[in-house]
């Protein structure tokens, strides 16, 4: 896609866009591979990205009859465990928000402010359905309340993240991460119609999902450390509409 804005050439590409007509399996599809990559060692970070109310949420959670890319990778990941003889599995979850730049780890009882990922609460799982209560506790403690998503969503990112310890008494230890992230984006960016706005944000939105740009290195350390540096990250990210969002999105 080319675009140009104030006499400046841009030039993006995408691997794949769906059209309005997905389903939530047909994204799944696309992102399966990454999850199997996670139980054998890799980092993963897939992350949603797009305008309020574009569906991130939805995509990565969901509901009860059309489950999002979280859900369906929890399945997946304890299917493929259980059906594993020679090797077993921990894992454990954790839910953060980075919130104004602080880091929140949702499954501490006083919702505490943590310096980096590494200080975040884990709970050990057995099941699916474990792992998804968890992420629908730690969703409505989120400085942004559930009923004001829409109007006030902006700022606030959600982390939901699934560490996988496999051993073999053969071989040695596995260890892979697979994180989910939900980018809110700036309404301020939106309004202003900025392109230097945008890009700040944008660098913001790519150092907390671990992508090298422009950041300082300390803030890049704090809020990417761990969630998969260059290592198996996929976008997926929503639009509609027309007019400046266009081109934030993109
Ligand atoms: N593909 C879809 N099919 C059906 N409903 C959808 C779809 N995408 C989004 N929705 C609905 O649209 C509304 C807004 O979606 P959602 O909350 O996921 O947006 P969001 O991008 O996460 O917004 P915010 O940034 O404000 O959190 C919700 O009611 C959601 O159920």
């Amino acid at each position: 896609i080319n675009i140009e804005d104030k006499g400046k050439a841009y030039s993006f590409s995408y691997d794949k866009v769906f059209g309005p007509e997905a389903k939530q399996l047909d994204l799944y599809e696309e992102i399966a591979q990454l999850v199997q990559s996670s139980l054998d060692s890799f980092q993963i970070c897939i992350f949603a990205y797009g305008q309020t109310g574009s569906g991130k949420t939805f995509t990565m959670i969901g509901t009860s009859q059309e489950q999002g890319m979280i859900p369906r990778s929890a399945d997946d990941i304890f299917d493929k465990i259980h059906s594993l003889e020679t090797w077993s599995y921990d894992v454990h979850v954790s839910v953060a928000e980075l919130y104004l730049h602080t880091l929140y780890d949702l499954l501490a009882p006083d919702k505490g402010k943590v310096h980096d990922l590494s200080a975040l609460s884990e709970v050990l799982v057995s099941n699916k359905d474990d792992a998804i209560t968890l992420l629908e506790k730690a969703f409505c403690k989120r400085s942004v309340s559930c009923t004001m998503m829409n109007e006030e969503s902006s700022g606030s990112h959600l982390l939901f993240r699934l560490r996988l310890s496999g051993s073999n008494k053969d071989t040695g230890p596995k260890l892979g991460v697979l994180n989910f992230m939900d980018l809110a984006e700036s309404k301020n960016v939106i309004k202003s119609g900025s392109l230097d706005e945008l890009l700040d944000e944008a660098k913001g939105a790519a150092a907390a999902v671990g992508v090298s740009w422009g950041w300082d290195e300390e803030k890049q350390k704090r809020y990417a450390g761990g969630l998969g540096n260059g290592n198996g990250q996929v976008l997926l990210s929503g639009y509609f509409g027309s007019g400046f969002g266009y081109f934030s999105h993109i």
